[in-house]
């Protein structure tokens, strides 16, 4: 009797559970902060600046308010209208700064247009600056890296960590220049000794440069822009892109910048969206938010 022929197993990437990683994390962050609460009696405290009514602005607040307070940090939250001027964010920067219940302050992206986010973002106290975008943050990730580091990009660091022992050497893109994720990326990958490449829209031969890569990491904002054949055989491939795209019959649904079932037979690793780095971004919001309590209250590098 002849055998049936084996069907050839398909290659599948390693999943990267973001939600899971998240998890681990906030729970560590937990046992720190009810340690720091024993110890001195006190709990950091986040505060979340909203101005205006962006639906997607609002789930990102209420989910950060959830959150920090279940990690027992103390969780302050401020709703401006959406006619607010610059000069009242300004003021209500200033009064957070001057607080010394609040380890951090975060103004939540993107601003009504009156509002200029540069203006706000450097009034931010740098100390207090947890989500790491006032200049002297981004300095310090260029120079020493001893300032607070960017949630997203962070996250996506740290979820590298988790399928690759070793970045020294690696060639990595980064594709999208943005201040919030792809520049602090591309500090992060050379601060780990990566060969770094940042593409953007003028980039040419973006098939090229990421059939290169051995780490691909998508930050562009444009649903399904990476294709499977695209990547390098076995490349780690982290999706920041979060595309709310319709689906049909009135419904929407979530994707990525890469086309990820495409990317799944041909990728080592591989982040979904959802479920991958957006969960990442809020955890290492709470870190950064301990990491500035620890320094600014004198209770020393925490160990997260
Ligand atoms: N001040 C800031 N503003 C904004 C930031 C930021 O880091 N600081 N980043 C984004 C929004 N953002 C956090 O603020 C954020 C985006 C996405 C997620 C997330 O968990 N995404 C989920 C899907 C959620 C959904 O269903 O819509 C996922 O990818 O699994 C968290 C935080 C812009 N503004």
């Amino acid at each position: 009797m002849t055998e049936a022929p084996t069907k050839e197993a398909t290659r599948q990437a390693t999943r990267i559970d973001g939600k899971a990683e998240a998890e681990r994390l906030r729970l560590r962050i937990g046992g720190e902060a009810a340690r720091l609460l024993a110890l001195h009696g006190a709990a950091p405290g986040l505060a979340v600046v909203l101005v205006g009514e962006d639906p997607a602005s609002q789930v990102y607040v209420r989910n950060k308010g959830i959150a920090t307070r279940a990690a027992g940090l103390v969780s302050v939250e401020h709703r401006l209208p959406v006619s607010a001027s610059q000069a009242d964010v300004l003021a209500l920067v200033a009064t957070l700064n001057a607080d010394p219940a609040i380890d951090g302050i975060l103004v939540q992206l993107p601003l009504p247009q009156q509002i200029s986010a540069k203006a706000v973002i450097e009034a931010i106290d740098p100390a207090k600056d947890v989500d790491g975008f006032h200049p002297v943050n981004t300095g310090r990730l260029w120079t020493d890296g001893g300032g607070l580091v960017p949630c997203t990009p962070q996250g996506c660091m740290l979820l590298l960590a988790g399928v690759r022992e070793r970045l020294a050497g690696l060639n990595a893109l980064v594709v999208g220049r943005s201040s919030i994720v792809g520049k602090p990326m591309a500090a992060l990958l050379l601060a780990a000794d990566c060969t770094v490449t940042v593409a953007h829209s003028r980039s040419r031969d973006l098939p090229a440069l990421a059939r290169q890569a051995d780490i691909l990491v998508a930050a562009v904002g444009r649903p399904a822009m990476i294709r499977g054949d695209w990547i390098r055989p076995g490349a780690t491939v982290i999706d920041v892109g979060v595309n709310r795209i319709d689906a049909g019959q009135g419904k929407t649904r979530l994707v990525g910048d890469v086309a990820y079932d495409e990317a799944v037979p041909v990728a080592g690793a591989i982040t979904p969206v959802p479920g991958g780095v957006g969960p990442m971004t809020i955890a290492c919001l709470l870190r950064n938010t301990m990491i500035a309590a620890g320094r600014r209250r004198g209770w020393g590098e925490l160990d997260l």
